[in-house]
């Protein structure tokens, strides 16, 4: 696996590139330009800075998470054939500057949900929380408000623009079914995947996160049944999967290591962390260790392994432990020691497997 870390870029992240450089095994940056709207083209400039920036330090930029897709996408408005115009070009740019995996997710107005950022754990460390029942009763815009008052940067998937028009929003995803997401996502994928084919860059979608609706808008890429719809969509290698055992594993029926086995081929970026789940709904992230949350982090790995997995594995989120100020689940420590897991776990059963 190639070990890759998080990083939300100059003035926008807590954590300078080269510490990322002294976590053994890290060997590049996920990144994005935060401060571009969705459905605007990236700037090369830009792009080439990022790149300076982190070839610096000995790390290369071969993945990118996320290029947004703007909401007029996902609606399926007439508009929209503008705004993949706009990502068709993003990509022959990334690619230009050597981007070979692109994240991106599909899910209506939010990307990632939860109640509390901070909430504690046993230990003392804190962690992001979604609780069930506090969600069926609350107004999105205040879920906003707990969300952005919480951080000093702007949340990735939480950006002001697009929150801005939350009503109007709302009032046009009424009219949205499961069904026309499908169709819109599939409209998106039949243009973009032969431009990401072209030019060698692998496509790969995030799961919902939680993997079901809030808020009653649609959400359609949640289990097993959805990942095979969806790789059925555009049956190319390059529409693939951006695999997220936290996101999946937040509902205990996802059997994640199975569904790890069955799309290891589409699989061209895994995101691995660890949930422990409750019986009403709610689930908190814990540390990566198995014991510690209800996803059996080492079969996860394991089944990696056995699919002959070669590509970019990150940590996923992590806890805010030893009085680190940093983005909500994006400190270094507790992702740091994420890694540390992930790698005695990998590098055990490559042992094994050579015999010796
Ligand atoms: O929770 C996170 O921080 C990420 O896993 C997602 O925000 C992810 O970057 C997006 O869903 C990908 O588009
Ligand atoms: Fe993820």
């Amino acid at each position: 696996m190639k070990m890759i870390m998080r990083w939300f870029g100059e003035g926008n992240d807590a954590i300078p590139l080269k510490h990322l450089n002294q976590i053994p095994g890290v060997e590049g940056v996920v990144w994005a330009l935060h401060d571009v709207p969705a459905g605007e083209v990236w700037p090369e400039n830009k792009i080439v800075e990022v790149k300076e920036q982190a070839e610096s330090q000995g790390l290369h930029i071969e993945v990118v998470e996320s290029v947004n897709v703007h909401e007029d996408i996902k609606l399926g408005r007439s508009t929209r054939d503008y705004y993949i115009d706009n990502y068709i070009t993003t990509i022959e740019r990334l690619a230009e500057a050597g981007v070979k995996v692109i994240c991106y997710n599909f899910m209506p107005v939010f990307d990632w949900t939860r109640t509390n950022l901070y909430e504690e754990l046993e230990d003392g460390s804190t962690a992001l929380f979604f609780e069930n029942k506090k969600i069926q009763n609350m107004d999105p815009n205040e879920l906003v408000r707990t969300i952005s008052k919480n951080s000093k940067f702007t949340m990735p998937g939480w950006e002001p623009e697009r929150l801005e028009q939350l009503s109007s929003l709302f009032e046009q995803y009424k009219e949205v079914t499961k069904e026309d997401l499908w169709g819109n996502l599939q409209y998106f994928l039949e243009r973009v995947i032969p431009v990401a084919k072209a030019n060698d860059i692998k496509m790969g979608i995030h799961p919902d996160d939680p993997p079901w609706s809030v808020f009653g808008l649609p959400r359609i890429i949640t289990n097993k049944e959805d990942l095979q719809r969806f790789i059925r969509l555009v049956d190319d290698p390059y529409n693939g999967i951006t695999l997220c055992s936290g996101s999946l594993g937040a509902n205990p029926e996802n059997n994640v290591p199975d569904i790890i086995k069955q799309f290891a081929d589409r699989i061209h970026f895994a995101h691995i962390r660890n949930v422990r789940t409750y019986d009403n709904g709610d689930f908190i992230e814990t540390s990566h260790r198995t014991e510690d949350g209800s996803v059996d982090i080492y079969k996860v790995v394991e089944a990696y392994h056995e699919s002959g997995f070669n590509s970019y594995v990150r940590p996923d989120h992590g806890r805010h432990i030893w009085g680190e100020t940093c983005r909500p689940g994006y400190g270094l420590y507790d992702r740091g020691l994420g890694i540390m897991y992930l790698w005695g776990i990998w590098d055990s059963l490559q042992r094994n497997t050579k015999g010796e």
